[in-house]
């Protein structure tokens, strides 16, 4: 017998149907005694799951269900939402016309966290491509959660990317815009906005009093006193110097390439880099499987594995679920700790 969660079930949003989300899900489920997993239900497509169960031999039953049905089905079976709009079903093909049921499923996934009918909202990854090919105007799930934030609380959000992984936490200032771009977007109110944000969640959603913050220089030496590049000396020690005299403890900008060496490590919760591979790359390389992907500065919880769609492998029975399973049980762990407080 399983002792029923006083919480809401999560809600897990199917991703690109094209590529692991799907497998990842069956293969979470699997995994959800042995990884002592809070129930989910996915919003996404109860057919394509069965087919892509049946394609991999994978002997789990699929029943469709609703938020308040999910918790007591989950031990027994997958409790799949099903969206309105529908999927093509083609592994490894992408087809711009199922944006329309990914886009749903992050929506609906993220209304029923707002409305107290899920817990938190975790997400399957998205082929972000697929999605701008059918207007999708947000750079990716981050924006699109601050967007829907602020239409649900009708106050400012200011989504930060957080990746965790279980030795090194980071967060990139800018996100998805081409290197050439860093410099212009690279700004002191951005610093400002991210370090206070994450000195914030840092408390309340993971208990660390006093977060210790990091800055990566953005060039090489952190400027060699402004020798090899001026950001580093004008952008950022300014507003490093002005968040420490409101009392964050933070550094920097220190060189980007010792700071992620074990030692250097160990100084530190969290680093702050300035562009997205500054940022993913150490995490990624440290733990690929166990890394999670957590959006700060908003009212609700977000977690996601920190790999994308796979298009590679799709279908092929392949996909690693560890980066998911971690994503499922520290949105539970982080639902359970702010249910308490
Ligand atoms: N949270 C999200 O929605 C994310 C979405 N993406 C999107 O995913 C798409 C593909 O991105 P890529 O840069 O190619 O990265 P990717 O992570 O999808 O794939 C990179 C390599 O890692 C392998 N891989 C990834 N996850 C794996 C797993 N769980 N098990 C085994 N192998 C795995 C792939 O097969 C591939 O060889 C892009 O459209 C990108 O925007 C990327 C990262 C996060
Ligand atoms: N590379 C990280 C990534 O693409 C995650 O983006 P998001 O969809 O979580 O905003």
């Amino acid at each position: 017998m399983h002792a029923p969660s006083s919480l809401a079930p999560l809600a897990l949003s199917m991703g690109e149907p094209a590529g692991i989300g799907p497998e990842l899900a069956l293969k979470a489920w699997l995994a959800r005694e042995s990884a002592s997993l809070l129930p989910f239900a996915v919003l996404g497509c109860p057919d394509l799951l069965r087919s892509r169960a049946q394609a991999l031999a994978l002997s789990i039953p699929i029943e469709v269900s609703n938020f308040e049905e999910a918790s007591d089905l989950f031990h027994q079976a997958l409790p799949v939402i099903p969206l309105k709009a529908s999927i093509r079903d083609e592994p490894g093909k992408l087809d711009p016309a199922n944006a329309a049921a990914v886009i749903e499923a992050i929506d609906t996934g993220t209304r029923a966290v707002w409305q107290g009918k899920a817990s938190a909202l975790v997400t399957c990854p998205i082929q972000k491509s697929n999605l701008y090919a059918a207007g999708f105007k947000h750079p990716g799930h981050t924006e699109f959660l601050g967007a829907l934030a602020q239409e649900l609380s009708g106050k400012k959000a200011e989504p930060v990317m957080l990746l965790a992984g279980p030795d090194l936490r980071t967060i990139p200032l800018t996100v998805h815009i081409p290197l050439n771009e860093v410099s212009n977007q690279l700004t002191g109110e951005r610093l400002k906005t991210v370090a206070r944000i994450t000195h914030q969640d840092f408390q309340t959603r993971f208990g660390i009093e006093n977060p210790r913050i990091v800055v990566a220089g953005v060039n090489p030496h952190a400027g060699e006193s402004g020798t090899i590049g001026k950001e580093d000396d004008d952008i950022l020690a300014p507003a490093i110097k002005e968040l420490q005299a409101e009392g964050l403890n933070i550094k920097g900008p220190l060189p980007g390439d010792t700071l992620f060496h074990a030692r250097a490590r160990q100084s530190y919760d969290v680093a702050l880099a300035s562009y997205h591979d500054q940022a993913l790359i150490p995490v990624k390389t440290l733990a690929f499987d166990e890394t999670v992907n957590v959006t700060l500065g908003l009212p609700f919880i977000r977690t996601s594995p920190d790999h994308g769609t796979a298009l590679d492998i799709a279908g092929q029975g392949l996909a690693n679920p560890q980066s998911l399973i971690c994503a499922i049980a520290l949105a539970g762990e982080l639902s359970q700790k702010a249910k308490q407080s």
